[in-house]
């Protein structure tokens, strides 16, 4: 699903690469914390998977599409295909908890009837029935947190990126937004998360892939946020790098994903589904989330695969609707407004 085949970012000549030569496969489906120290280059990576930037070296592959040979106008339709939530929930102040994630399926011209079934089975998803009408500033963080999420997953994204989404929450919000994401993640929908939250990673036990300087220094599955160090014993593991550099190869674990059988059930029902909405031409209706009871309630590691809904994972709307100069890129639409009410509000 996110490929990236010996990629290099340096932003300006003579720095220090903000990823250098970095290789890592994503499957589809999976989950991956991406770890790190400060300017490790977490934040480079998803900007690459969204294009907001551009390798120096290297490709980076996204649901099957070299990005290096995107069109500029294909990007747009790249974009419906991904998700993004920010630390910062970047929320619209003006607009109630409906209204915000209505947005993103306005701004790509989705009928009205869709937005208004669509949205409150959504919210529903995410906790949030009955706070359709609140503004961002009348909800809590771990709430505000959720419209975002929401808002990300509306538009049934293949990939879903999270930069830092449980950085300004307390340890219990934390958490719960971590089921949250781990839910969308049993649909099918691929999700890359950077976090420096290591309580989180150590109770999600996902796959861990561990940036150092722009490198990666490990690449583990069922891993803990750990320090290099401590993870060398693992048994079963490809010994981790010592030193890891220039000679050295930067991916040091491949994940094989092996799906179990009710997963596999879940997979073909969703390529059914999938394939059916290929054939209308729309991608399948919200109705097949589930109820979003007991969010909090579960324990993360319990895999209730026998009640995981069943998710169409495509098809990407982007390959339905190439726009040329098409204004409906939902990431930059949001941020553009977000943008926009912020200075309004400056001035
Ligand atoms: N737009 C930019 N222009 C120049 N340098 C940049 C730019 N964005 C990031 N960098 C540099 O690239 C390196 C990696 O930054 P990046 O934001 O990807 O790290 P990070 O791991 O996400 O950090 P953090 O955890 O603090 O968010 C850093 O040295 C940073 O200063």
């Amino acid at each position: 699903m996110i490929r990236f085949e010996n990629v290099s970012k340096v932003y300006a000549r003579g720095a220090r690469p903000a990823l250098d030569d970095v290789s890592v496969d994503v499957s589809r489906g999976e989950f991956v914390f991406l770890v790190g120290a400060s300017g490790s280059g977490k934040s480079t990576f998803l900007r690459l998977v969204l294009r907001e930037e551009r390798p120096t070296g290297g490709r980076v592959y996204v649901a099957g599409r070299d990005l290096s040979r995107l069109s500029s106008w294909k990007v747009p339709s790249l974009r419906r295909s991904i998700g993004v939530v920010f630390q910062d929930f970047r929320l619209l102040p003006n607009k109630t908890v409906h209204e915000n994630v209505a947005f993103a399926l306005q701004v790509i011209g989705k009928p009205r009837h869709t937005i208004s079934t669509t949205v409150p089975e959504v919210l529903e998803m995410v906790g949030l029935d009955g706070k359709e009408k609140r503004m961002p500033h009348e909800l809590s963080g771990g709430e505000q947190q959720r419209v975002a999420i929401a808002r990300a997953f509306v538009n049934r994204p293949q990939i879903l990126l999270a930069d830092e989404p449980t950085g300004n929450l307390d340890p219990t919000t934390s958490l719960g937004i971590m089921r949250l994401l781990d839910r969308i993640n049993r649909t099918g929908t691929t999700v890359v998360m950077a976090t420096h939250d290591d309580e989180i990673v150590n109770e999600m036990r996902k796959r861990v892939v561990e940036l150092s300087t722009g490198s990666v220094v490990r690449d583990e599955i069922d891993a803990v946020y750990g320090h290099r160090e401590s993870i060398l014993p693992a048994v079963g593991q490809t010994p981790v790098l010592d030193a890891p550099g220039r000679d050295a190869p930067a991916v040091v674990h491949r994940v094989q994903v092996t799906p179990e059988p009710a997963d596999l059930e879940a997979e073909r029902a969703a390529e059914a589904a999938a394939a059916r909405a290929a054939e209308s031409g729309d991608q399948q209706p919200a109705a097949a989330l589930p109820a979003a009871p007991a969010v909090e309630d579960r324990p993360v590691d319990q895999r209730p695969v026998a009640q995981a809904p069943v998710e169409p994972v495509g098809p990407p709307a982007a390959d339905r609707v190439p726009e040329p100069g098409s204004p409906d890129d939902v990431v930059q639409q949001v941020l553009r407004e977000h943008e926009r009410v912020r200075a309004g509000r400056e001035a």
